[in-house]
């Protein structure tokens, strides 16, 4: 299994904000992850990211132990909402930038900086500075800075949150091309129902600090604790009432 984490505590002075974590990812999947605000998602992410230490436990990535590991040598890139992209550098250079941190040659980081601009649909906006892309476009920037130095795993705190719904989809089209061609394996939180069953190879549902891990997206559906019958059942209602 790629990503192992077995028996993960954390607590925030009396408060178990996450108990016992375990669940497995095999490589190149996405793992959904739902639940409401409060329930641990992000203290979840930064933990395994190397931002937060848990009390007990262990993180497996690709058959290593990573606890003891910085952030900066997991090759795990954490990606949230308000990702900020460099102000001074245009957006070749935003996504060329962890390439020219790993010394890559001006003619190895100008095809894959090139490339990669391509597959994110954004020809033509190389020279501009992030102030003058829209904030759909920024988040495209950020998602290719980050999938461009091909990290072991990527994780994803509701990248989509500030979307509006059109830009949200087109979003969610664009990662799963991208996920595919660059073989990610992430972790990917959301509060949307619809984009966790879209998104995730594998759908679990956190509560109170703990994650369940669905076996299909079936059994997700079907457990009322998840609210998709909830949400059926509103417009199937809806159908009824207006025919
Ligand atoms: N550094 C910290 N110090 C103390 N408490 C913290 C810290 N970080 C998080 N918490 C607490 O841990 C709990 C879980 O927070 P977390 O951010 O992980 O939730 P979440 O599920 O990501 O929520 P949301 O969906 O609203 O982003 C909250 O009660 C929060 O106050």
């Amino acid at each position: 299994m790629f990503l192992e984490i077995k028996d993960i505590v954390k607590s925030f002075h009396n408060e178990h904000v996450v108990k016992t974590l375990n669940f497995q990812l095999e490589a190149h999947q996405t793992l959904s992850i739902l639940g409401k605000s409060g329930c641990g998602k992000t203290t979840m992410l930064k933990t395994i990211a190397g931002l937060v230490s848990p009390d007990s436990g262990s993180i497996i990535l690709n058959g290593e132990r990573i606890n003891d590991k910085k952030p900066s040598e997991r090759n795990i890139v954490y990606l949230y909402q308000e990702d900020l992209l460099f102000p001074h550098l245009n957006i070749f250079e935003n996504i060329a930038f962890g390439l020219r941190l790993k010394k890559l040659s001006n003619t190895d980081i100008t095809e894959r900086v090139s490339q990669m601009i391509k597959s994110l649909e954004l020809e033509g906006q190389a020279k501009k500075m992030p102030n003058q892309l829209s904030g759909g476009q920024r988040q495209r920037v950020s998602f290719g800075r980050a999938i461009i130095t091909e990290p072991s795993l990527l994780l994803l705190d509701e990248p989509f949150g500030s979307l509006d719904a059109g830009t949200r989809q087109r979003m969610q089209v664009l990662f799963k091309k991208l996920t595919k061609e660059y073989q990610i394996t992430s972790l990917f939180v959301t509060h949307d129902l619809k984009e966790a069953v879209l998104m995730g190879d594998k759908i679990g549902y956190m509560h109170k600090g703990q994650l369940k891990v669905y076996e299909g997206k079936k059994e997700f559906i079907n457990d009322p604790n998840t609210g998709v019958q909830h949400e059926i059942a509103f417009w199937d209602g809806l159908k009824v009432n207006s025919d």
